[in-house]
Formats: structure tokens, C-alpha cells, sequence
């Protein structure tokens, strides 16, 4: 039985007066891995933003975690980024202050009071990445693929019903690349919707999954060969 948490129908997506992507309709349900490919300007950032409500939706029908994308308001982004959880490239963590203070920071910011409650969320996610022991660092302490494993942790704070991840991997290395994957991987085997963007053809080869790809100003579902 399908259960999308992500569904738009009939979408246009516009940059200003231009528009990026015409006729977008997907759906991505819960427990689904989902990779967006596309060449660069193709539009994935400009469609991973309209899902987290930094680029408004002015055309066509669009529902994400029980968030009507139309209806959007100003006041509601906080709300719809607690049911979201977005990783970015470039880790977007706050370098003046540890690895502990980050998610700290996020909790508090989400509403959360119990300090005894926060650090055991604290321990639990930096676990799911494997970054336990290194709460006490400060991010330029860490590598990029270290640092990418705590915004993930970051991101799964909440217990996100999605995660968005925008080019997740775009400032690693091959092997780091890898990794970062795995975690993602093992997340999405515990329960976890994840839509990540990708240029990053190794990895879908490796890791096979729905593939939607941005070209031409369409979104289509590419159907991968199995050899
Ligand atoms: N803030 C903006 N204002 C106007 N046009 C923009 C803006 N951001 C992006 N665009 C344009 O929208 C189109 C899609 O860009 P977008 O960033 O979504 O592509 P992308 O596939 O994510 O590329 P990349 O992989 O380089 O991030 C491009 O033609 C780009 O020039």
C-alpha cells in the first residue's frame, strides 16, 4: 500500500520569470530511497528547495508531510523543516562550537527543555553515524566525511518523516563518498525516507534506487538496466 509523503501533481517550478521544471509530478512514499540526477542547472536545487519551503510554489498541487506546499505560509517553515530533515553539501555545521553544542543547538531551537533527554538524542543519533565518541570536537576538527555524518545526525534529530539531501557527497572524495552513503543506506533500512540529489553516477551504480532525473525542464522516473 502506498504512503506518500511526498506527492506533487501537475507542478511548475520557476527561478523569478524563468521557469525550471513544467509538469512535475512524483510521489515518493514512506521507506523509499530516491535519488534526483541531473546536470548541473538542471533544476535539483531549485526542486529540493521548493520542498523545503525556501522557493514558494505557485503552480500546480503539492503535499509534503501533511504540509500543503500552495498554502504555505512564512510562519509555517520552522514547522514543516521539524518534519524535514536537510542535508546540504557544503554540512552547514556552526564551526564555532563542538559537534554537541550543533545538535544541542537544534534541539533547544526545536523546543526541547530535558537537558538529560537531549543528550541521550544526542548520543543516539551521533551512534546511527557512528560518531559517538567525537561530540567533544570542534567541526574543523573533523573530516569533511566526518562532518557530513553529523549533519546527518543533525538532520535525524527530530526523527524526520524525509530527508532531503541535496548533493549529500557533492565535497567528498570517491571512498569518503562511500561512506557517507552507507550511512545513509543503514538509515533508510531502519525506517528513514530519504530523497537525496546526486551527480554522483558511482554511487547510484553501487547502491541502485528509484532515479528521477531533471532534464529539459521535466522531471521523469529513469528506469535503470539491470545487466
Ligand atoms: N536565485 C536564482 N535566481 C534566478 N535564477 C536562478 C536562481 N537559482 C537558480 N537559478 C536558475 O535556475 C536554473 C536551475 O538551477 P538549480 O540551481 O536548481 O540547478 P541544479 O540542477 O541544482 O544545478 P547545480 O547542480 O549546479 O546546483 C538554472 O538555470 C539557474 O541559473
Amino acid at each position: 500500500m502506498s504512503n506518500p509523503v511526498l506527492q506533487l501533481k501537475d507542478v511548475s517550478i520557476f527561478q523569478g520569470d524563468n521557469l525550471v521544471l513544467a509538469d512535475v509530478n512524483v510521489e515518493v512514499n514512506k521507506g523509499d530511497f530516491v535519488y534526483l540526477i541531473g546536470k548541473t542547472g538542471s533544476g535539483k536545487s531549485s526542486f529540493m528547495k521548493t520542498l523545503y519551503g525556501d522557493l514558494a510554489l505557485t503552480q500546480g498541487e503539492g503535499h509534503i508531510v501533511d504540509y500543503d506546499l500552495r498554502k504555505l505560509k512564512e510562519k509555517d517553515i520552522p514547522f514543516l523543516r521539524r518534519k524535514l530533515g536537510v542535508v546540504f553539501q557544503d554540512f552547514k555545521l556552526l564551526t564555532d562550537r563542538t559537534i554537541n553544542e550543533n545538535l544541542l543547538f537544534v534541539l533547544k531551537a526545536t523546543g526541547w527543555k530535558d537537558k538529560a533527554k537531549m543528550q541521550t538524542r544526542i548520543d543516539e543519533v551521533l551512534n546511527k553515524v557512528a560518531m559517538k565518541t567525537k561530540g567533544f570536537k570542534f567541526p574543523h576538527e573533523l573530516s569533511g566525511g566526518e562532518q557530513q555524518r553529523v549533519a546527518i545526525a543533525r538532520a535525524l534529530l527530530n526523527d524526520p518523516e524525509l530527508i532531503l539531501a541535496d548533493e549529500p557527497t557533492g565535497n567528498l572524495d570517491p571512498q569518503t563518498s562511500i561512506e557517507v552513503m552507507e550511512v545513509l543506506q543503514e538509515i533508510n533500512k531502519n525506517g528513514n525516507t530519504i530523497l537525496m540529489a546526486t551527480h554522483d553516477y558511482a554511487l547510484l551504480l553501487k547502491y541502485p534506487s528509484k532515479t528521477l532525473k531533471c532534464d529539459e525542464n521535466q522531471i521523469y522516473e529513469v528506469v535503470q538496466r539491470k545487466n
